[in-house]
């Protein structure tokens, strides 16, 4: 009998912060990320280096409004911050399932967590460790889609995942348009012109012109994130 082989051998996996609330209104629900983690292990077991881009908004949108009438720059920089909480907890739940997790920032805590350094970061991944990238790109005006797309090409993913609360990628935003359709697959110029929602156009911009694709699936949808690792055909893919 022969086993089946994981398709892929490093990837980059984005998690939205909405996807670490499961139903609850902000925060972090600790049984969605105890599931993620389990997929995450299974995944990392069959061979393949994981490391995860979190994002923020389950926190960063609960104090928002706080935010109004801020300085983009300083909301942004509480919105990196944010990330950095998720990725603590989602490291501290992977080391209590037997997986373990780095988590790097773009921005330095040293106190809290270890900044993000390349070299470091790829030889964590040949060690078998989940690496958490913190803080997004560490820069304000950005999104942690486009730190997915930039730590995705910096340590030569096969492929971006983003995982999140809808299915795949839809000709209009699923939640708003209940008579939208989902591609199968479309290109990077595609999702661009038509300006789907789904991603940031940077974040697409930085695929297409790395030729790192993505796959957009849903968290939601248990054994999703192995059929991704499989190849077999789960969710929307973006290709260039
Ligand atoms: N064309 C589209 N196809 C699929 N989802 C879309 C589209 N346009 C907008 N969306 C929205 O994008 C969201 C996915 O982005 P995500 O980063 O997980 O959420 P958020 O940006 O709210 O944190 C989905 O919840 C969906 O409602
Ligand atoms: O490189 C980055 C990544 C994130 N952010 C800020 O952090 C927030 C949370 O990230 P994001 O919205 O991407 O999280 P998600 O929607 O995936 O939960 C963003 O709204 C931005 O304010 C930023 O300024 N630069």
């Amino acid at each position: 009998m022969t086993i089946a082989q994981p398709a892929l051998k490093r990837i980059l996996l984005k998690l939205s912060g909405e996807a670490l609330m499961g139903d609850d209104q902000f925060g972090i629900n600790r049984a969605t990320i105890v599931r993620m983690v389990e997929e995450i292990a299974e995944v990392t077991r069959m061979g393949v280096q994981v490391a995860v881009v979190i994002g923020g908004g389950n926190i960063f949108r609960g104090v928002a409004g706080g935010s109004v009438g801020m300085d983009r720059a300083t909301a942004d920089y509480m919105g990196m911050l944010a990330t950095v909480m998720n990725a603590l907890a989602l490291a501290d739940a992977m080391d209590k399932q037997g997986l373990t997790a780095r988590v790097m920032s773009a921005i330095a805590i040293e106190q809290v967590v270890e900044p993000y350094v390349r070299p470091k970061a790829l030889q964590y991944l040949e060690e078998g460790k989940v690496v958490v990238f913190a803080a997004g790109t560490g820069n304000p005006f950005f999104t942690t889609d486009t730190a997915a797309a930039l730590r995705g090409a910096e340590i030569g993913a096969e492929l971006v995942l983003k995982a999140t609360k809808v299915d795949g990628v839809y000709t209009a935003d699923p939640q708003k348009d209940p008579s939208a359709t989902r591609y199968a697959k479309l290109t990077f110029d595609e999702a661009i012109t038509r300006n789907l929602g789904i991603m940031d156009a940077t974040a697409f911009a930085l695929c297409r012109d790395q030729r790192l694709p993505i796959r957009v699936f849903s968290i939601v949808k248990s054994g999703a994130l192995k059929r991704v690792v499989m190849g077999e055909d789960e969710g929307t893919l973006v290709y260039a």
